[in-house]
């Protein structure tokens, strides 16, 4: 096996339009005295090889469940998945070695030091001695914790052990990284040092599966999201994708050198423009389709003997659209647009 160390793993290899993750149906109702919980409802899931999807929810929506079910660790209540080619009810050794699970909660041995962490997780995955010691070492390097390797978990900072668990995880090269709330409880710098880290390993090839309650989190690496709430994935797609699809508009400010009036009925006229507000110098206009609109804006403030002087466009906040998407399906008051 190559000693590339963030690369896609080598076992159970989907060919690049096969789908790395597929789930149909898939149910969990957790069971107890007081009744029944639906936590994972009837999710039909595909994510292709080489993706960056991200799994947002608030609080309870069913998240780390999901994790769950997709790394055999949860027994679904019905419906089928197929994870890394494998069925992960007839096979989930195969689907065990060819993922990785970087769990919420920090699993590293209290008494290993990390690099002894990351050897004994290699072996386990079938490296010999010195081939374990020397990507252990690799990925240390690669991960910015060399200079604690030899340190227990308890004696790092809570980032460093983030990045612990990360290291750990890709001993094995696995095709599938699984991260519960990567950065939870995590500083802002630390969190951009895991941020850097996990862009190396998708680019590097590994298919990366996140969840996460940070917008921004979900905004900054992936490619696709998928909103999860109260067990059912109520949206997917690019966050652009979800802007539109929660209607959200793009509001265009343009700083004009006299008073914005006729320039604001003009521009009122133009398909693209929902809404049109002047203030003064200021025009405001509100679109879904910012592209060209201040190239259309100058013109037609020349064509009023005015010029413009600055202009903005304030694309909706991942923010709004989460809650705009969530109280679709939500009771409560919605979030107006
Ligand atoms: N073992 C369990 N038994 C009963 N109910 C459970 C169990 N595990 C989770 N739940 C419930 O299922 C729902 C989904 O929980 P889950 O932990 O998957 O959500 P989450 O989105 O990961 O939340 P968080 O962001 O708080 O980690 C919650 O209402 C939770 O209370």
């Amino acid at each position: 096996m190559a000693d590339r160390i963030v690369s896609g793993g080598d076992l159970l290899m989907a060919g690049p339009s096969d789908p790395v993750i597929e789930t149909k149906a898939l149910t969990k109702v957790y069971k107890s005295k007081n009744g029944s919980h639906v936590a994972v409802d009837g999710v039909n899931l595909r994510v292709d090889k080489g993706e960056f999807f991200g799994l947002l929810g608030s609080n309870g929506a069913g998240k780390s469940t999901l994790i769950g079910l997709l790394t055999t660790v949860i027994k679904p209540t019905r419906g089928r998945m197929r994870v890394a080619g494998a069925s992960v009810k007839h096979r989930p050794v195969a689907v065990k070695r060819a993922i990785s699970v970087v769990p919420q909660r920090n699993s590293l041995d209290p008494q290993l030091t990390l690099a002894e962490n990351l050897e004994f997780h290699g072996r386990m995955f079938g490296l010999g001695a010195r081939q374990a010691r020397r990507r252990a070492t690799r990925l240390l390097q690669e991960c910015g914790i060399e200079d604690v390797a030899s340190r227990t978990i308890r004696k790092v900072s809570g980032g460093q052990g983030r990045r612990a668990l990360i290291a750990r995880a890709l001993m094995h090269q696995p095709q599938v990284l699984f991260l519960d709330e990567p950065t939870a409880g995590v500083d802002i710098k630390a969190r951009r040092l895991v941020w850097n880290l996990l862009r190396g390993v998708h680019a590097a090839g590994t298919t990366i599966v996140l969840t996460t309650h940070y917008l921004e989190e979900a905004q900054e690496l992936c490619g696709r999201i998928g909103i999860l709430n109260r067990g059912k994935i109520t949206a997917i797609g690019s966050p652009d994708k979800l802007r539109s699809e929660a209607g959200l508009q793009t509001v265009v400010t343009v700083q004009l050198s006299g008073d914005a009036g006729a320039v604001a009925a003009a521009a009122d006229q133009l398909p693209e423009v929902t809404k049109a507000e002047h203030h003064g110098d200021t025009l405001r206009l509100y679109t879904h389709k910012p592209d060209g609109l201040i190239r259309e804006v100058v013109f037609l403030a020349e064509s009023a003997g005015l010029h413009v002087t600055s202009a903005t466009t304030a694309a909706p906040s991942l923010d709004r659209v989460f809650l705009t998407l969530t109280s679709k399906t939500q009771p409560g008051p919605s979030v107006p647009v």
